[in-house]
């Protein structure tokens, strides 16, 4: 696998639930250290393929590679490989009855069989990236909706993941707390970070993307520069999706 090759290759991916096409034969190519960021109406399948690129979905066909290989739909080389894919979401989900710094040690425990000593270290430095290493003995109730999302980032970051897909991760948040998740993220792709993130902060998009992708009905019709996109939309839909946006 070249390092000029990209990272993430989605290919003719379908997804179907029954009857219903949530994902129409998406083509999606994610260069190495690229930030895609990926918009659109609710129900265009954004999450869909997300989950998909992480195999929380199993495709109804296609192929997606990361770094090359193909995730499979199951079995032990799925932990594993999927550890290169970092996922945050919207919900935190981290364990409440665990203290910070051992949601953030657990996969590399369990997962990547690091020593506590080691794991504890890397965990602490990276919750210091995200600002929370005073949090660290703490449980995840004590913490705010945005510390608790940066404990989240710092979770899948411990995992030294290849790509970072990000599901709507400020939506939960009260509107105080969206730029201090949304800082973080701008710092990753600074560092370089691959990242795919599904969101509807523009100003985030604006800032951080090097492309903006625009879904409809499960396809991906447009794609572009951020400026090419906010400037000059292509499509009937997504100038009407941008009007909307823009008087809400
Ligand atoms: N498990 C499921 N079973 C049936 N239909 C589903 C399932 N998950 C998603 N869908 C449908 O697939 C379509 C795409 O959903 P998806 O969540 O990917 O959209 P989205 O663009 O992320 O929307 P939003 O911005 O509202 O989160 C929607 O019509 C949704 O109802």
């Amino acid at each position: 696998m070249s390092t000029s090759d990209p990272l993430v290759v989605v290919e003719n991916v379908q997804k179907h639930y029954g009857e219903f096409q949530a994902l129409t034969d998406v083509n999606l190519s994610v260069e190495r250290g690229e930030v895609v960021v990926v918009i659109g109406p609710s129900g265009s399948g954004k999450s869909t393929l997300c989950r998909s690129i992480n195999r929380l979905e199993t495709i109804t066909s296609g192929s997606i590679r990361i770094d090359g290989t193909e995730l499979p739909a199951e079995g032990k080389k799925l932990a594993h490989l999927r550890a290169e894919v970092g996922m945050v979401f919207q919900s935190f989900n981290l364990f409440a009855h665990l203290t910070i710094l051992e949601n953030v040690t657990l996969g590399p425990i369990k997962v990547l069989g690091y020593s506590k000593a080691d794991a504890k270290r890397e965990a602490l430095q990276i919750l210091a990236r995200v600002g929370i290493e005073k949090q660290a003995d703490k449980f995840p109730a004590q913490l705010s909706g945005g510390q608790q999302q940066r404990v989240a980032i710092a979770r899948a970051l411990a995992m030294q993941p290849k790509v970072m897909l990000f599901d709507e991760p400020t939506s939960a948040l009260d509107p105080e707390m969206i730029n201090e998740v949304l800082d973080v993220m701008v710092g990753l792709a600074k560092e370089g970070m691959t990242m795919v993130v599904v969101t509807h902060e523009m100003g985030f998009a604006r800032k951080a993307a090097d492309r903006v992708v625009f879904m409809a009905d499960g396809q991906i019709l447009e794609t572009g520069s951020p400026e090419e996109f906010f400037t000059n939309p292509k499509t009937d839909r997504a100038r009407d999706f941008l009007s909307k946006l823009i008087t809400h």
